[in-house]
């Protein structure tokens, strides 16, 4: 299922004193299957988009086609919850949405909202619960038992346990320490490649874009300023910085070697995997 953003604008508090444009005149594609990944400084209009993407906003103008339904401002909409549905959102810290007094019925929480059985949702969370890592015995626990990235992680399997076709990531990692951040972002592309989830990360990473995602939506003062595989778009890596970004720091340290050596590199490396594997076959140099 394509995702399809047609000049879409949102306003806050429409036509009152308030109103506050968050975003203007933007469009793209996410396709299915891909990873895209959206960057953009604080106050871009980030997750003001990401909250199109399963109809929670409506644009004020222009429109969203999510697979086969086309969401428009000024149009009544019928049910939207087979498009929450297939749409499955991880919000910022996750676990602070946790209530429930077992892990076990906080998991099932979502499935059962959406009409699944009791059974079949408890059987889902055995699943995912694994899934995301984490031992099945927590099951029967308080997630207010659990550590933080615990919590997470059973916040994220709720999410899973609904079986979305996209699944959309705001910040997913932000708080965690470096190899909690690396193992929640493995395990995503993980069920990414291995379910063909399409994945839509909204992130401050330049390290994710360039490691995960296929292709880089760049947003700026609400407006789409860029849109490129990482690999295109880190090759200038410099215009980042008119946008507020960085960048990454794999760019940076190649930046360095090909200015020590004098030599520029036949590619721009997006890992230090690649960049080390570049080094090893002698450097690749020209
Ligand atoms: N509920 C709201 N009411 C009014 N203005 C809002 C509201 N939410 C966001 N905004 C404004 O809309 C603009 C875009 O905000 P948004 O949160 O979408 O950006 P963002 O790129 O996600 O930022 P961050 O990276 O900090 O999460 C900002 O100017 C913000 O102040």
């Amino acid at each position: 299922m394509d995702i399809l953003l047609e000049q879409v604008e949102y306003r806050y508090a429409a036509n009152s004193p308030f109103e506050k444009k968050a975003v203007e005149e933007v469009s793209f594609k996410i396709p299915e299957g891909q990873c895209t990944a959206i960057i953009g400084h604080t106050g871009s209009g980030k997750s003001t988009l990401l909250l199109h993407l399963n109809a929670l906003l409506k644009p004020t103008s222009g429109s969203v086609k999510i697979g086969d339904r086309t969401v428009k401002s000024g149009r009544k909409e019928k049910d939207l919850k087979p498009i929450r549905e297939k749409v499955g959102i991880v919000f910022q810290f996750p676990e602070q949405q946790l209530f429930e007094e077992t892990v076990m019925k906080d998991i099932c929480y979502g499935p059962m909202n959406f009409g699944v059985s009791e059974k079949e949702a408890k059987k889902r969370a055995a699943y995912w619960l694994k899934e995301v890592g984490m031992p099945e015995d927590v099951l029967e626990k308080s997630p207010f038992d659990l550590s933080g990235g615990q919590m997470r992680r059973v916040a994220i399997a709720g999410v899973l346990a609904m079986e979305p076709e996209v699944l959309v990531l705001d910040e997913p990692t932000a708080g965690l320490d470096p190899r909690g951040r690396r193992e929640m972002m493995e395990m995503f592309y993980r069920l990414h490649k291995e379910r063909g989830i399409t994945l839509v990360l909204v992130t401050h990473s330049m390290e994710d874009a360039a490691r995960y995602a296929d292709k880089v939506v760049v947003m700026h003062k609400g407006r789409k300023v860029h849109e490129a595989p990482p690999r295109e778009l880190f090759s200038d890596a410099e215009r980042l910085s008119e946008w507020g970004l960085g960048i990454p720091e794999v760019v940076k340290f190649q930046r360095m070697l090909e200015a020590k050596s004098g030599k520029t590199f036949p590619k721009v490396c997006l890992t230090m995997d690649e960049l080390a594997e570049m080094l090893k076959q002698g450097g690749g140099l020209s």
